[in-house]
């Protein structure tokens, strides 16, 4: 797993790292520096002859690292100017050390200002301005400068004069992303994007849009969610020498949410094995309470993703009229059903069937294409009241409690929620956009009030576990921003929970075995994804763990 931190928690790393170990500021900020440096000449040399690097830096240690990277760059021969924003006066000593360093050795120092009239334009852009520090929204100077640098990378304000095509050479492949042909300036980020928050990955009023993040030690929060993700580009991470114990630190000030994890393809290692001495009872009993007259897709859908993700047996119960469409579409699955009528007609009978149900199963989906009949109320009472093995909510099943908010007292540690932000915003009283603005926030909250696991569905999922453990998701396309989607993830956890995962594991590796499908569906192009194929792209992605293919 990877391990990412807010850059409060970064700082503090920093700093254990200079104070306790003793590493000195300028070691790790000439790391730093190298290892952008590195990667602007990738970018120039993909330009070409002529490729002008500028460095914009404000006064705090992100620009420190932009001016040691523009020496760097300068001692290798490219043309290199440094563009200040900010009071260098009142920056930090690191800045003043490297400002003077390259002032001796002739590298041209200017105001950001004068970026409008400099000769040549810009091909490479090194963003300094801000890294880890920025800590309140961006207005005045700062602004007014990140303006005329957003007008610069997008060629806006006409002052480029990027090299002709037939001077460039082709990018290498490796690098072939690199521009060849364009005006618009390639931009490093130099940590974090300028504007961006390295906690939550809001845009702090304004922000530069990078092609490539090199940030040190440890990627930030900040750069896997959106809209701060989108504003990285790739992002690299450099070691710089951190010690691991200064993950120990901590922030200054408390902060609850400081570390999150991402999965990586050595985590598919965590599926289970199947033995080879087993029989369907061995990978466990999923139960699909979901539908309503007229909605038997998402039902379907669900119990595809549990059978492809390895479940032994998986049960279907819904309403009696969706019976024969789901025998056809799926006969692998039992079909067990009921009337809305016998429901209100006589609740203990109801409550009775239910609970033999839930005696049978070994996890539990509620909710997909439940719709909002009043009798869901009573659906969602009886199975929060008699389970006592993990169920998945999702959908429906959380319009319910949102409706109904007394149902979330019957919340015990095996649940699991599958919001999307507008089942969040209901479940909370919060506006989507409160929610979006600190997906790690609004999972972590609700996680952690009521014990729970959440699985925050965006097009970068966040999941919380019952303690407050984060964990984004890395894998993924937008060809599943589509109907299905979600139904299948239900099926997904439910079928790693049958093979023997814990809520939480479930939870975060079945959204990224879930991204995964979806990334296989897509090498046939992002548009013409079906929710039925990410189901058997699941069982794909599965086939290549050590689970999946090997037997005892
Ligand atoms: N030795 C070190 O401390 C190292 C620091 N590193 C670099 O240092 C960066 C952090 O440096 P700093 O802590 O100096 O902070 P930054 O350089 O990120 O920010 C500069 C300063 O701007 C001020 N500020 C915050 N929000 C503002 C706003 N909206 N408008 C105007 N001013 C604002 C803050 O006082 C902040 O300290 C990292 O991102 C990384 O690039 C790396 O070189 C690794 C080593
Ligand atoms: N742009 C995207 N990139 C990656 N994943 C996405 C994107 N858009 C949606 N998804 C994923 O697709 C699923 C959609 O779920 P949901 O909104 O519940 O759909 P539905 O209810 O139609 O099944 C979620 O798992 C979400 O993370
Ligand atoms: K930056």
């Amino acid at each position: 797993m990877k391990t990412l931190l807010s850059g409060r928690k970064m700082k503090a790393a920093d700093a254990y790292a200079i104070e306790q170990i003793g590493i000195p500021s300028v070691v790790l900020m000439e790391r730093a520096a190298l290892a952008v440096a590195l990667r602007a000449e990738k970018a120039a040399d993909a330009f070409g002859p002529g490729c002008h690097i500028w460095a914009l830096c404000g006064a705090g240690n992100n620009g420190a690292d932009g001016v040691a990277a523009a020496r760097m760059l300068h001692l290798k021969g490219y043309r290199t100017t440094i563009f200040m924003a900010g009071r260098e006066e009142k920056g930090t000593q690191e800045l003043q050390l490297q400002l003077s360093i390259a002032r001796r050795l002739g590298i041209p120092v200017k105001t950001w200002e004068r970026m409008k009239e400099e000769p040549g334009g810009c091909q490479v852009l090194l963003d300094g301005l801000f890294g880890v520090g920025l800590s309140r929204e961006i207005e005045g100077e700062y602004k007014r400068c990140m303006e005329l640098a957003g007008e610069i990378l997008t060629g806006k304000n006409g002052i480029q004069e990027g090299p002709s095509s037939e001077s460039v050479p082709q990018g290498t492949g490796i690098y072939g992303k690199y521009p060849t042909t364009s005006s618009k300036p390639w931009c490093i980020a130099i940590d974090i994007p300028s504007g961006i928050h390295s906690g939550t990955g809001a845009v702090m009023e304004i922000a530069l849009q990078a092609d490539e993040t090199v940030t040190f030690g440890w990627e930030k929060m900040g750069t896997a969610v959106y809209p701060g993700r989108s504003f990285a580009g790739t992002v690299t991470v450099a070691d710089i020498g951190f010690p691991k114990e200064a993950l120990q630190a901590e922030p200054e000030e408390e902060e609850p949410i400081s570390i999150a994890y991402a999965c990586e393809k050595a985590d598919l290692m965590r599926v289970p094995e199947r033995k080879a001495y087993s029989n369907k009872g061995t990978f466990g009993r999923v139960l699909i309470a979901a539908g309503s007259k007229n909605m038997s897709g998402a039902a379907y859908l669900s119990a595809l993703g549990a059978y492809r993700s390895g479940a032994g047996l998986v049960k279907i119960l819904t309403v009696e009229e969706n019976r024969a469409v789901l025998q056809t579409l799926l006969p692998e699955a039992i079909i067990a059903s009921y009337t809305p009528e016998q429901l209100l007609g006589g609740r203990e009978d109801f409550k009775e069937m239910i609970e033999e149900q839930m005696k049978w199963a070994d996890v539990v989906v509620l909710g997909p294409g439940l719709g909002n009949e009043p009798y869901v109320e009573y659906l969602v009472e009886d199975i929060l009241t008699s389970a006592f093995v993990p169920v998945i909510i999702d959908a429906d099943g959380l319009n319910t409690i949102a409706s109904h908010p007394y149902l979330t007292s019957y919340y015990t540690e095996n649940i699991v929620i599958t919001p999307h932000l507008g089942e969040m915003a209901r479940l909370t009283g919060q506006k989507t956009e409160e929610i979006q603005a600190d997906l790690f926030g609004a999972a972590f909250s609700y996680a952690t009030h009521y014990g729970i696991t959440c699985v925050l569905k965006d097009a970068a999922t966040v999941t919380a576990g019952r303690e407050g453990a984060l964990y984004i998701n890395t894998s993924g396309t937008s060809a599943m921003a589509k109907a299905g989607s979600g139904d299948v993830l239900t099926g997904i956890l439910a079928g790693l929970m049958a093979l023997g995962l814990e809520e939480e594991e479930a939870a975060y590796l079945g959204v990224y075995i879930h991204g995964l499908a979806g990334e296989e569906v897509s090498k046939n192009g992002l548009h013409s994804l079906l929710a039925t194929e990410l189901a058997r792209a699941a069982g794909t992605v599965m086939a290549g763990t050590k689970g999946g293919n090997k037997t005892e």
